[in-house]
């Protein structure tokens, strides 16, 4: 029986695999010498803007991603995690920060982007959020035409198919896009406490994603599907598209520029042991994620001549690239008991192993949660804005990093790069106790970072400055938003559970009194906690913002025939999390695509 159900499983999962070009197993066609478009990086943008353009079929597009597939297991959005530490991970992390990351192993916060066939969708934590309508507003108005939220609505709702009942009316909402959105079949008893105890602090339980309701707090709607993870490839590249070449393991190393004309003509990569260069009749577009979209272009000659010219590197555009870097930091180690067992403890769960996985093949169970199961959007007192305008989030997990002992071990905390000797000294005394955290996010940092080149090695790593903090006022809203968390704790939903804080102190700040803002703040300066939403690196702008590197349609400035579309052309970072945007984008920026050479095409006859 046991053969039969895994062969059954095997036979669905090969089923499923997008079909690929030059590869043995699938005997399929090989990479032409020319494309219409080639695309760089299969992540959330990338994937939506090849297929889109696929929709064209004339055109041939050639879509080049690092990374594999990805598995039966990366479908389980419980285990999302444990990908961290396996290759569907480019495992970047920060230089040594002034102000930030000082307590996680040495002294450098980790910083995961997925790679695969999916990008940062194949590991993320599936929280579809698309940020306030201010955000968008304030891109057009920084000379953005066609970027406010009226503007970017309708591509929201395009890559959308809600499957939430009570959503599904709603104006703000899309039904039969690419991308479901539901909660998790799994809703623990702790979420329903923290839903509950909204009117005590003065909130509503709202829709986060309508525009008319952000502050309150709400359920997580999620990029699952039967409680299953649907990545960007799930979404968009497994229709029939014959016009559309995928290919894994390809590393692009540079795009080609001819420097005369400063016309983007081509890309080389890497496939196997084998260079490869291919060339595109129209574009090239680089959607590599924040971090690799702003290297390619560097190692390609775009990017600021002061730092391109002593590694060697000609200078094609001389433009910020790898400035304006933005993520929301924040803090995972609050940690509150209480006296039911109605937490998630990893443990217990997988104890009852098969049990979750039979229900998980229903499509129900344990393993269909997204860990953290509840958001919230609160204003704290630095907040003057009157409007509908948080400036934290919460993010309410219904465990503390302490309750991950035994099987499954520690897996969330070292993905912070918690070291163990703090990890044990601060969850002494409640490990794997039942609990609750809640993660305050800074939603609208005022500091940037900068990603610049190691050196010309197209295999090095990026050098990544987060500059955390270097804005004061960003670590005292998170302390603001700890603070308020710890208010959270004192009403009568949570205090019915017994919910107590651990009080333990964070080592290293032990010199501090303890719940002063100064001891707060040291703790979030030691254990600095992220989301991995980069942004912002290729920034968009008009052609006088002279930090601009891409214009309102998503074009190089300096170069033609290449374009940026991913999450590094956001000039602010918006406020939640950053895949629905990143989604948005990619719709957006394949529409520019198809009503410049469409147009032209039109033009010509
Ligand atoms: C661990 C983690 C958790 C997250 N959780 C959430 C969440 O719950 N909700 C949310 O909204 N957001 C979340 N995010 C962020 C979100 O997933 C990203 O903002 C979004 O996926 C970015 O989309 P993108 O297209 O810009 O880049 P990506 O999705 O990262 O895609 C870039 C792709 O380009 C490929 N690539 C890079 N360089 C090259 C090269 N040289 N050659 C070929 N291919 C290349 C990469 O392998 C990758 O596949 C999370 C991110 C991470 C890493």
């Amino acid at each position: 029986l046991n053969f039969q159900v895994l062969s059954y499983l095997g036979n669905r999962y090969r089923a499923n695999l997008i079909k690929l070009r030059e590869d043995p197993l699938f005997g399929s066609k090989p990479i032409l010498d020319e494309y219409d478009f080639i695309v760089i990086g299969a992540g959330a943008a990338g994937a939506t803007v090849a297929s889109r353009l696929a929709e064209i079929p004339e055109w041939k597009i050639l879509l080049l991603e690092a990374g594999k597939q990805e598995s039966l297991a990366t479908s389980i959005p419980a285990i999302a995690h444990y990908f961290q530490f396996t290759d569907y991970n480019w495992a970047f992390k920060t230089e040594e920060e002034p102000n930030a990351c000082k307590g996680v192993v040495n002294k450098r916060c980790v910083w995961p982007q997925g790679k695969g066939l999916g990008g940062s969708t194949i590991i993320n934590n599936n929280i579809y959020t698309r940020g306030n309508v201010r955000d968008f507003d304030r891109w057009a108005e920084a000379g953005n035409p066609g970027w406010s939220y009226n503007d970017v609505l309708p591509y929201f709702l395009k890559n959308e198919d809600v499957t939430i009942p009570e959503l599904k009316r709603s104006p703000y909402h899309g039904v039969g896009g690419p991308m479901p959105i539901s909660y998790s079949p799994y809703k623990s008893k702790l979420v329903e406490t923290f839903l509950e105890s909204a009117p005590d602090v003065g909130l509503r339980v709202v829709d986060y994603n309508d525009p008319n309701s952000h502050v309150g707090f709400s359920r997580i709607q999620g990029t699952i599907n039967y409680g299953r993870r649907v990545t960007s490839a799930k979404a968009y590249l497994r229709g029939n598209m014959t016009n559309l070449h995928i290919v894994e393991g390809a590393f692009v190393t540079k795009i080609l520029i001819d420097p005369s004309t400063k016309v983007a003509f081509g890309v080389e990569f890497d496939k196997g042991h084998s260079k490869r260069r291919v060339m595109a009749r129209k574009e090239v577009i680089v959607s590599a994620g924040a971090f690799n979209s702003a290297k390619l272009l560097m190692l390609s000659g775009v990017g600021p001549k002061e730092h391109l010219e002593p590694l060697g590197i000609s200078t094609i555009s001389d433009l910020r690239v790898g400035d304006n870097l933005q993520e929301h930091p924040s803090y995972a180690n609050l940690a509150f008991t209480i006296n039911q067992t109605i937490g998630l403890i990893p443990d217990r769960i997988y104890k009852s192993g098969i049990r979750e996985a039979l229900n998980f093949y229903d499509g129900t169970g344990w393993l269909t949660t997204m860990g953290c199961e509840g958001l919230g959007y609160v204003k704290t007192k630095y907040n003057t804005d009157p409007g509908d305008i948080p400036d934290i989030e919460y993010i309410f997990v219904p465990m503390h990093l302490g309750g991950e002992e035994g099987l499954g071990h520690s897996i969330l905390r070292r993905s912070m790069s918690v070291p163990d000797s703090v990890h044990y000294d601060l969850h002494k005394g409640i490990l794997n106790k039942d609990g609750w955290s809640i993660w305050p996010m800074l939603m609208y940092p005022e500091s940037r970072g900068q990603v610049r080149l190691r050196n010309s090695n197209p295999y090095s790593k990026p050098m990544i400055r987060a500059n955390f903090f270097d804005k004061s006022v960003d670590l005292y809203r998170i302390v603001e938003g700890i603070k308020m968390v710890i208010d959270l704790n004192k009403t009568p939903p949570f205090q019915k559970l017994g919910s107590t804080l651990s009080m333990r102190s964070v080592p290293g700040c032990r010199h501090l009194q303890y719940g002063t803002d100064l001891y707060w703040a040291c703790c979030v300066q030691r254990l600095t906690m992220q989301m991995h939403h980069q942004c912002g690196t290729c920034k968009m702008g008009p052609n006088y913002d002279r930090n601009a590197v891409v214009s309102p349609e998503l074009m190089v400035y300096g170069v033609s025939k290449l374009r940026v579309i991913d999450c590094s052309i956001m000039p602010t970072i918006t406020g939640g999390h950053t895949v629905a945007p990143a989604y948005m984008i990619g719709e957006k920026g394949a529409d520019l695509i198809k009503s410049t050479w469409i147009n032209t095409i039109k033009k010509n006859n």
